[in-house]
């Protein structure tokens, strides 16, 4: 399937870093938006280290599909079949996919398509959703609004869901950021976040009991939470070997429950390779991020995992990433937090080092320990520095 409208970014050049550049993220004067066109080859920023970028193992990665249904149904040996699963894939690489999830199959299609049907709008409709600078929330094309080089070939959609406030916040956004036309599309990623909040609270009961902590740990961590939807569009790209939809990077954030249509592209890094996810109909793919690797004192993994293009079809893919509401401080339960592996923080710290200071990528986590507390010698090096000046 050829995509119906201009596929590969043409960027405008992207405007000179700011003075933020040393912090590894360009936060240009304008906001760049790249318009996307297509082209016989790809724009020099959109090009990609080959270590990133080279090619996947043939071997899928051979991941449980767990029917979390079990825990609907109280099927004592379903339970402990699922919970032994859950174990062994986040001990490893992090990822599993899930059945018996409950989420309406029509609701999905109608996410999925109404992604479809934003990324299809006039770039001049698009931009009026263009990302706030400094959040994660809006649109954003290859996000040539915050980097120069190593470029994303994707579109991307992204706004926040939390199930506190009484009004629906999600359609709220779509119909005062886009205006009321797009209150049914509103409506539909209104009711597709509430499904993904339920179901990953679902998960967070699966993973208590899969890592023995006390049951309801996790569950009540994120009953009021501060959740992230991503909607991810990858047009068809003219060199797709020379490029990527999303590079090699862990998930910041706890929990990510991903929606693929039928394309195929995310792949993650098992044992040095990167193993392609084949899309399972009707199964959702999850896995575990930086934030939960942290509230698990480092038992279950956070892993990287990136997303290819090809040169035929589109590919769309909706992430619903679980966060911590901001002020909650992420420490593992007490029967799992000896010997710490990870700093006490909150979520609020986290994002905000990821939109402001960080490009999340392989090592953010660790980057951001080191932010949040240099190492003594660091610190004696920085009080130095400080006393010469
Ligand atoms: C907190 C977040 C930052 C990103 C979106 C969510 C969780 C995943 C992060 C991201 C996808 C990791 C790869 C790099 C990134 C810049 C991207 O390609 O979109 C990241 C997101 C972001 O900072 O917008
Ligand atoms: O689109 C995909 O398959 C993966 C996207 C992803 O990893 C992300 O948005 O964090
Ligand atoms: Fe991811």
């Amino acid at each position: 399937m050829v995509a119906e409208h201009p596929t590969p970014p043409q960027p405008h050049q992207p405007p000179p870093m700011d003075s933020t550049a040393g912090s590894g993220i360009a936060a240009p004067a304008a906001a760049a938006v790249c318009d996307l066109r297509m082209e016989p080859k790809i724009p020099e920023p959109f090009v990609w280290p080959n270590g990133d970028a080279r090619p996947a193992s043939a071997a899928e990665l051979d991941m449980p599909v767990v029917d979390v249904g079990v825990l609907r149904d109280g099927d004592a040996e379903g339970l402990r079949r699922a919970a032994a699963q859950v174990a062994a894939a986040c001990a490893t690489h992090g990822f599993f996919q899930v059945s018996g999830h409950g989420v309406d199959a029509a609701l999905a299609r109608a996410a999925l398509d109404g992604a479809s049907d934003f990324f299809r709008l006039p770039l001049a409709e698009k931009r009026r959703a263009r990302r706030v600078p400094g959040t994660v929330s809006g649109y954003t094309s290859a996000h040539a609004d915050r980097f120069a080089s190593k470029l994303p070939w994707k579109e991307t959609l992204s706004f926040g869901f939390h199930d506190r406030a009484a009004a629906p916040v999600v359609a709220d956004y779509f119909s005062s950021t886009l205006g009321p036309d797009f209150a049914p599309m509103g409506r539909v990623y209104q009711k597709y976040c509430e499904e993904m909040k339920e179901l990953s609270l679902t998960i967070m009961e699966l993973l208590e009991l899969s890592l023995g902590v006390e049951r309801g740990y996790y569950r009540e961590f994120f009953a009021d939470s501060s959740s992230i939807m991503r909607c991810n569009y990858y047009p068809p790209c003219p060199e797709p070997e020379r490029t990527l939809g999303t590079g090699p990077h862990c998930d910041p954030t706890a929990l990510t429950i991903l929606l693929q249509d039928d394309v195929g592209g995310l792949e993650v890094l098992v044992d040095g390779e990167w193993r392609p996810v084949s899309p399972v109909p009707g199964a959702m793919v999850i896995n575990i991020g930086d934030t939960f690797m942290a509230l698990s004192n480092g038992r279950y993994k956070s892993c990287l995992h990136r997303a290819v293009v090809n040169q035929r079809r589109e590919r769309r893919s909706l992430a619903f990433f679980l966060c911590p509401r901001e002020d909650r401080v992420v420490r593992p339960p007490p029967s799992a937090a000896t010997p710490r592996h990870y700093p006490d923080f909150t979520w609020a710290d986290l994002m905000r080092f990821t939109q402001r200071h960080y490009r999340a990528d392989t090592r953010t986590l660790d980057a951001f320990t080191r932010w949040l507390a240099p190492p003594a010698a660091d610190a004696a090096a920085t009080a130095q520095v400080e006393a010469a000046s």
